[in-house]
């Protein structure tokens, strides 16, 4: 059912230690909010913020997982482990996974098809290079990335999908697509949803929007009627900014 998301992606970023100053400050601070707030920290934490977490609204989740149940997969995560310590929703396809790990649209969708044979939401993140954008193939682009790992699910299996479009050229570089530009984008996506399923499924998703989301320009990206939200990076590691920017949420 679509809702409104705020979702922290810490990436690679706060020890231990670290992690529990945040969520301490994050729990003590929270606003009365419609939105699903979402933190994901690393690996290493998940299981401690799930604890520090149990009596709070703000859900954990994870940054990634493998597709493969279990086996020599040395390094890497099955979704049976993250179920395992209470995580149900997971991020995949994030554009640093594709550009510095290889993941292409194949491997996406073998994790997908395995957040989902598991019951798990994923939260898929996609979106275009500066390159393609100034070639004006951010449309083409961004329907392929979609195609290649989504459109051969069935209908049912959506209601688990969040889609969180990040423009490659926006990720931590201080430059923000223009309100406009994530509407036109996010609009794009609904209609091309809606010719490979169809308007029900296309209203129904949460479509975020990804990239130098802060506290002073959430207000203007999140009134836009197809921006469900937003996955933050840089301002989710900082408690005050990340509490500004999910009372940014109307
Ligand atoms: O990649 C992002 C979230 O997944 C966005 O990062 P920034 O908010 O730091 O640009």
């Amino acid at each position: 059912m679509r809702s409104k998301i705020v979702a922290g992606n810490w990436k690679m970023n706060k020890n231990l230690a670290e992690t529990e100053v945040l969520l301490a400050e994050l729990t003590a601070k929270l606003p009365d909010t419609k939105a699903e707030v979402m933190v994901a920290p690393t690996f290493v934490n998940l299981a401690a913020a799930v604890d520090k977490l149990k009596s709070s609204t703000i859900e954990v989740i994870a940054q990634n997982m493998h597709f493969a149940e279990s086996g020599a997969y040395t390094g890497e995560i099955s979704a049976n482990m993250l179920l395992g310590i209470g995580i149900d929703t997971v991020i995949i396809g994030h554009s640093e996974r594709r550009a510095y790990f290889g993941e292409t649209d194949e491997i996406l969708s073998k994790k997908v098809a395995a957040a989902l044979a598991n019951n798990m939401r994923v939260m898929f993140c996609f979106g275009e290079e500066l390159e393609d954008r100034k070639s004006e193939n951010h449309f083409k682009v961004v329907e392929s990335q979609l195609k290649n790992a989504l459109f051969s699910l069935d209908a049912s299996s959506w209601s688990k999908i969040i889609l969180a479009y990040e423009p490659v050229w926006a990720i931590g570089t201080g430059e923000t697509a223009s309100p406009e530009q994530a509407q036109e984008m996010h609009a794009f996506i609904r209609n091309t949803i809606t010719n490979a399923y169809d308007s029900g499924i296309a209203n129904n998703v949460s479509i975020l929007y990804g990239g130098s989301v802060k506290p002073n320009n959430a207000v203007e990206i999140f009134s836009k009627p197809d921006v469900d939200g937003g996955l933050i990076g840089g301002a989710a590691l900082v408690a005050d900014d990340f509490i500004a920017i999910i009372k940014a949420i109307s």
